[in-house]
């Protein structure tokens, strides 16, 4: 029970784009919509790798924390004295020489899913975060969602009995208007594999966290196994991957999952079948699209009866009635580390290395590569994902 005294997160924000600015301002959002009356967060510095002008123009945008600090640069973000933790929020390409800028500085770091380009990456981030005892997690919002736990508790409490397979699907129509080419500019970091594009890394991620968090993630800690992979890609012009099925078998659980995503089709443009279904023996639970942010599930028991629940966001009245759900996960970042724990049991570092071999044995499958700038494991402070000149 909180003592009356909340504990207060300072956040240093890493970059200033579209999911920077969603992410602040769900921070900005009271935690007691959301009955959160132990923590609170609040934005101390934000930095753009463009200029401090933009990064003042930022907190315009996000019509709060006019008293931050703002810089034009990653490097001077890393040191401000005032930030306890970094929120990564470039592209996936940046996200491991960013990280280990934060993490080098001393910083705790929740930083942008995919985590990585490779796993190497991935491992390297955690071997620097736990040797510098330093909290570290993967931004992926959806795992601390109140339904994503509630479904999470219905499979443990046995409600639709052993779970044997479950499908997960993330897809959307990103066709062009004209010809056969997709919507984004070939430079847009959709599809532009110096920005390490593509729909694995940026949609495949979400249904594979249904697919983990359904048939590893629930396991006893000494029965998880990393499933064997079979995948298949269509490049784009750009040589990025625009569709992608990945199947995942996990043999020692007797199940499989099916994890899916393109970026020319919707998952279901009429939003009537569910992006998720998780298939035990005795029913299954739906959810639906998208699965990123999914704000209903249905309980389908074999005999055919079922159940529908709808899970809104909260929203705040005092911010025009905002509430996206990325608030969630900044709460676990200032439970974790008010309770003195490097990384969160919902989404421990090695699912999240598990998560990053898996996409990039999918991408090898698919024939799919990356630059080695972006690539490499080998932390730079000079690279230009840290400077700004890239
Ligand atoms: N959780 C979620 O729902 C979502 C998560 N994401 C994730 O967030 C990350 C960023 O996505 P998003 O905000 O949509 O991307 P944007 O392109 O909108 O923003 C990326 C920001 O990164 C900085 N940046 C630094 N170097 C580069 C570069 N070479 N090219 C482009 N940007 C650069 C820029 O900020 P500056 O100039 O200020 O340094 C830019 O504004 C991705 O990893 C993505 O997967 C994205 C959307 C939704
Ligand atoms: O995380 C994400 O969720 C929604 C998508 O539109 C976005 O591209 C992706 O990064």
């Amino acid at each position: 029970m909180a003592s009356g005294n909340p504990y207060t997160l300072k956040w240093g924000i890493m970059a200033t784009g579209g999911i920077a600015e969603t992410f602040c301002k769900d921070l900005l959002c009271s935690p007691a919509v959301r009955g959160a009356d132990d923590v609170r967060h609040e934005i101390v510095a934000v930095a753009s790798s463009s200029s401090s002008k933009r990064a003042a123009e930022f907190l315009q945008k996000i019509n709060g924390a006019f008293d931050a600090k703002t810089y034009g640069s990653y490097p001077e973000l890393v040191v401000d004295p005032n930030v306890d933790i970094i929120y990564v929020a470039t592209p996936h390409s940046h996200h491991f020489q960013n990280t280990m800028l934060a993490l080098e500085a001393g910083k705790h770091v929740l930083c942008e899913k995919a985590f990585t380009v490779t796993a190497a990456q991935a491992k390297k981030l955690v071997e620097t975060a736990k040797a510098k005892n330093l909290f570290l997690m993967e931004a992926v919002w959806t795992r601390y969602f109140p339904l994503s736990i509630k479904v999470r508790e219905l499979i443990t409490s046995g409600e639709i009995g052993t779970v044997f397979r479950t499908i997960g699907d993330l897809s959307i129509n990103s066709n062009a208007e004209e010809g056969n080419g997709l919507s984004f500019a070939d430079s847009h970091r959709m599809v532009n594999p110096d920005l390490a594009g593509g729909a694995t890394l940026d949609l495949g991620v979400y249904p594979l966290t249904w697919v983990f968090q359904t048939l590893y993630h629930l396991q006893p800690e000494q029965d998880k196994e990393a499933p064997t992979v079979i995948a298949s890609s269509n490049k784009y012009t750009t040589g990025a991957d625009e569709n992608t099925a990945i199947i995942c078998s996990f043999p020692g659980h007797n199940s499989i999952g099916i994890a899916s995503t393109t970026m020319r089709a919707d998952t279901d443009p009429e939003n009537v079948v569910p992006a998720v279904r998780i298939q035990g023996s005795k029913g299954e639970i739906q959810v639906f699209a998208p699965a990123y942010r999914p704000t209903k599930y249905r309980v389908v028991k074999k005999n055919g009866e079922a159940q529908t629940f709808d899970v809104p966001q909260p929203a705040d009245p005092a911010r025009n009635n905002w509430g996206h759900g990325m608030f969630w996960e900044a709460d676990e970042c200032a439970r974790c580390l008010r309770d003195g724990k490097l990384e969160s049991a919902t989404l421990p570092w090695k699912e999240s290395i598990v998560i990053m071999e898996t996409m990039e044995e999918a991408l090898r499958q698919g024939g799919i590569t990356y630059p080695e700038l972006i690539t490499t494991d080998v932390y730079d402070p000079k690279s230009p994902l840290n400077t700004g000149n890239q």
